[in-house]
C-alpha cells in the first residue's frame, strides 16, 4: 500500500522516462522492473533509475523516502525520484507506506540471518579467508601491542581472539549487531579473552564506544565486493571511532574481471534444451536466456584455463579514503586482449583485499579470491553474455562496468557491463556494442 501525494510543480519536470507496463503498483523488489531511462540491447531493456516527470497536481504513489530531498514515487505505472519538496500530503485515502520498503535496509532478514550459524560455519569453514585475518594478527602481533582495536562485525569473535590469543592489544571491541554476540560474548569468556576483549551488540554505526580506535579490522566483503553494502559500516566507523593515524584492515581491495568461457554452465542452462530426450525444446531457449543470464551467478568456480585474457583490475578502493557517497555508483574500464580462440560466454569476476602492516616496511598480507588462489567461500561471480560469442587470439574486448547501488533497496546493485569486440577477423559480432545490466538482489 502506499501513500498518495499530489505534485506542487510548478510547470513540468520534463525527463526521460521508460513506461512500465504495469497496471499494478509495481513491486520494487521485481528486479526486471523498468524505470527511468535507459536502452535496449539483445532485447534486453537496460534499467537506470532517474527522475519521474509529472505535472501539477498529479497524484503521485510513494514508495519510498530514502532521503528527505528524493522520494521514490510512482506516477501511472512509471517509478522514479521525485523532488519531495515539490510535493504535498494528499489528504484523500491517507495510506500506510508499502511497510516492506520501511526496511530498506533489510535488517530484519540480514541480521536475522547472521544469528543462525550456517553463515557463521561458512565463513569459519573457509580456510584461506580466516586463515589470512589470522596473518594480519600474527605478522603485526608486535605492533598491536597496547593498541585498541575495533572488529566491526565480528560474528562469533574470531578475529578479536585472534587479537587476544596472538598478540597483546590493550583492548578489542567486538561489535555484532545480530543476536550471535550473545553466543560471542561466551565463546570470549570460554576462551579466557575477556580481559582484553569486550562485545558490543548493537549497529557498528549506532553502538558508543568509551575511546577512539588505533585499528578497524572488519571482514566485511559480499559477493562481487560490494553486495550487502557492509562495507557502508565500516566507513562510516572509521570516520567516527578510528583516529587519526589509525590503520584500516583491509586497507584496500580491488574488484577484478576477465572475460571467459563457460561451456559446462552454457551447456547446463541453454545447451539442454535442444534435445532432452529426443525432443526439440528449442522454444524454450529465450525463457531460459532471460531466466538463468540476467542475474549473475555466484558462487561460480572458474577454471583458469577457461580466462580468454589476462585479469584486468576494474574497480580499486582505498579504505582510508572511500566515501559513503563513492559507494552509489562505481565505474571502471577495461581492455581485454584475446589471447586465444574460443567461444566467449560471459565475464568472471572476483575480489582482493590487502592488510598493509603496521610497521614501515613490513609485508602485505592479501586475501586474494581468485582463480589461482586458494578457493573461498565467495568463489568467483560470473556474467553471462545473452549468446555467445566467438572470439580469436588477438581480438580486443574494451569497455566498461558500472556498479550501481540500489536507491531504495541499500544492500543491492545493478551490474551494467558495456563492451564492444574489435576483431582481428571480420566477426558479424565485433561491429555490435553490447550493454547488460544485472540485477543482484
Ligand atoms: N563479509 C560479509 N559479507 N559478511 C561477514 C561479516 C558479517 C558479520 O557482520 C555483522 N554485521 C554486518 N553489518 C554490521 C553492522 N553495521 N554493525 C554490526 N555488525 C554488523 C553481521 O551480523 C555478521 O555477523
Amino acid at each position: 500500500m502506499m501513500r498518495p501525494v499530489r505534485s506542487m510543480l510548478p510547470g513540468q519536470i520534463s525527463l526521460e522516462v521508460a513506461p512500465i507496463r504495469s497496471e499494478r503498483p509495481a513491486n520494487l523488489r521485481d528486479p526486471n522492473l523498468k524505470t527511468g531511462g535507459g536502452g535496449i540491447s539483445n532485447n534486453r531493456v537496460t534499467c537506470f533509475v532517474s527522475q519521474l516527470s509529472f505535472s501539477r497536481g498529479d497524484r503521485l504513489l510513494v514508495h519510498a523516502k530514502p532521503s528527505s530531498e528524493w522520494w521514490w514515487a510512482e506516477l501511472q505505472g512509471v517509478i522514479g525520484y521525485v523532488p519531495a519538496g515539490y510535493l504535498s500530503q494528499d489528504a484523500a485515502g491517507e495510506e500506510e507506506e508499502d511497510p516492506s520498503i520501511e526496511d530498506p535496509w533489510q535488517d530484519e532478514e540480514y541480521f536475522g540471518n547472521y544469528g543462525t550459524l550456517r553463515l557463521h560455519l561458512e565463513m569459519l569453514s573457509d580456510k584461506s579467508r580466516t586463515e589470512a585475518y589470522r596473518q594480519v594478527i600474527l605478522s603485526n602481533s608486535a605492533s598491536l601491542s597496547s593498541k585498541r582495536v575495533m572488529d566491526l562485525g565480528c560474528g562469533t569473535g574470531i578475529i578479536s581472539l585472534f587479537c587476544a590469543q596472538l598478540a597483546r592489544p590493550s583492548m578489542v571491541y567486538a561489535v555484532e549487531a545480530s543476536s550471535m554476540a550473545e553466543y560471542t560474548r561466551q565463546l570470549v569468556k570460554q576462551n579466557g579473552c575477556d580481559e582484553v576483549v569486550t562485545v558490543l551488540q548493537g549497529r557498528a554505526e549506532e553502538i558508543e564506544l568509551p575511546e577512539q580506535v588505533d585499528v578497524l579490522v572488519s571482514e566485511w566483503m559480499g559477493n562481487c565486493l560490494l553486495f550487502e553494502f557492509m562495507v557502508e559500516s565500516v566507513l562510516l566507523a572509521r570516520d567516527r571511532w578510528l583516529r587519526d593515524g589509525g590503520t584500516m584492515w583491509p586497507s584496500s581491495a580491488a574488484l577484478t574481471l576477465v572475460p571467459c568461457q563457460a561451456d559446462s554452465y552454457y551447456a547446463e542452462k541453454m545447451a539442454f534444451w535442444e534435445r532432452p530426450y529426443g525432443l526439440d525444446f528449442t522454444p524454450l531457449q529465450p525463457l531460459a536466456q532471460q531466466e538463468f543470464f540476467t542475474k549473475p551467478k555466484f558462487s561460480h568456480i572458474i577454471d583458469p584455463c577457461d580466462c580468454l585474457a589476462a585479469p584486468c583490475d576494474v574497480i580499486s578502493l582505498d579504505m582510508y579514503t572511500l566515501q559513503v557517497g563513492d559507494l552509489e555508483q562505481m565505474k571502471g574500464q577495461f581492455h581485454f586482449c584475446v589471447e586465444k580462440s574460443a567461444v566467449f560466454h560471459g565475464f568472471t569476476a572476483w575480489f582482493t583485499v590487502c592488510f598493509k602492516s603496521l610497521e614501515a616496511g613490513g609485508a602485505t598480507v592479501e586475501l586474494n579470491t581468485g582463480p589461482n588462489s586458494g578457493p573461498t567461500h565467495w568463489k568467483q561471480t560470473l556474467f553471462m553474455l545473452d549468446r555467445p560469442v566467438s572470439v580469436c587470439a588477438g581480438d580486443s574486448i574494451s569497455g566498461t562496468i558500472v556498479l550501481q547501488r540500489n536507491p531504495v533497496w541499500r544492500r543491492h546493485m545493478t551490474v551494467t557491463l558495456h563492451w564492444t569486440i574489435k576483431g582481428s577477423t571480420d566477426n558479424p559480432d565485433n561491429a555490435q556494442a553490447n550493454i547488460f545490466i544485472y540485477y543482484m538482489h
